[in-house]
């Protein structure tokens, strides 16, 4: 049975449908880019795996079980989006991550000296250890998503769940955290969940990429119908060139 499974999963807001007939099956440790036109609810579908929502219709299994709203070590789920504390400073917030790891949520004596310890390691690598004291609120978008992604990736959950997590980046600094990223995921089994609007990072970071895309369409009614996976490209060992994808699917491309 998969890790993650998803079985004929509908959604839909004020009756109108956003999602219908998504059915996924994912293995632990995969890594999942997911792509497609804005609005099509992608963020949607990383809610309900988070337990954030339920579907409307259909089941979501992790693990054999239904999506933790509680998470906890066994059947953590992270979505980088909500992971930051306001009222905690940079370093602090990385300590929460970990926190989240131990059966009270909490670290005391040798335990947390060694989450100082990788704090700082995470802080070196998200490159922000001259703010380290300071709150998220006075920090820069891009620093603040940094130590978001930082702070999920601190918890080492089971699954994580990545919205368009390098979009507030610059190129150089999206590189090092597509390498941070990597590295953590040799390090970890995580399953990984991300959307991101560049097919090309989609590619390069994903073992699949998923397309999320309407099949079916009312020109005088565009809100008739939801979307649902309509691409499962393998994306393994580099994939498919992005560029010839784009050539066979102009839709996915920028614009
Ligand atoms: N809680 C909600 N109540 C009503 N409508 C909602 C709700 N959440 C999302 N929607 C609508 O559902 C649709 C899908 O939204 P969603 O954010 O999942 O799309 P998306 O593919 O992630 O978009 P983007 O790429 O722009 O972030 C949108 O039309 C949005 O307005």
């Amino acid at each position: 049975m998969s890790f993650v499974s998803v079985t004929d999963v509908w959604q839909s807001y004020g009756g109108r449908p956003i999602l219908e007939r998504v059915n996924v099956e994912v293995e632990e440790g995969a890594f999942i880019s997911i792509v497609g036109a804005s609005g099509c609810g992608k963020s949607t579908f990383l809610r309900m795996l988070l337990a954030e929502e339920l579907p409307s219709r259909g089941a979501i299994r992790i693990d054999g079980g239904a999506p933790a709203v509680e998470p906890n070590p066994e059947r953590g789920v992270v979505f980088q989006r909500y992971s930051v504390f306001p009222h905690l400073t940079v370093r602090e917030n990385l300590l929460a991550g970990e926190g989240f790891r131990t059966a009270l949520g909490r670290l005391g004596g040798g335990a947390r000296r060694e989450a100082l310890a990788r704090a700082e390691e995470t802080l070196a690598r998200i490159g922000l250890n001259h703010v380290a004291d300071q709150y998220p609120a006075s920090l820069s978008g891009g620093m603040q998503q940094r130590l978001a992604i930082g702070q999920a990736l601190a918890a080492k959950p089971r699954v994580l769940l990545l919205d368009e997590p390098f979009g507030a980046l610059d190129p150089g600094t999206r590189l090092q955290m597509h390498g941070f990223l990597t590295e953590l995921r040799a390090e970890t089994r995580m399953t990984v969940f991300m959307v991101s609007h560049d097919l090309e990072e989609a590619f390069k970071l994903g073992d699949r990429v998923l397309v999320f895309d309407k099949p079916r369409w009312d020109p005088d009614d565009p809100g008739l119908y939801g979307a649902t996976i309509t691409y499962d490209f393998d994306a393994s060992d580099g994939g498919m060139p992005f560029q010839r994808i784009l050539d066979r699917y102009p839709s996915l491309g920028p614009g």
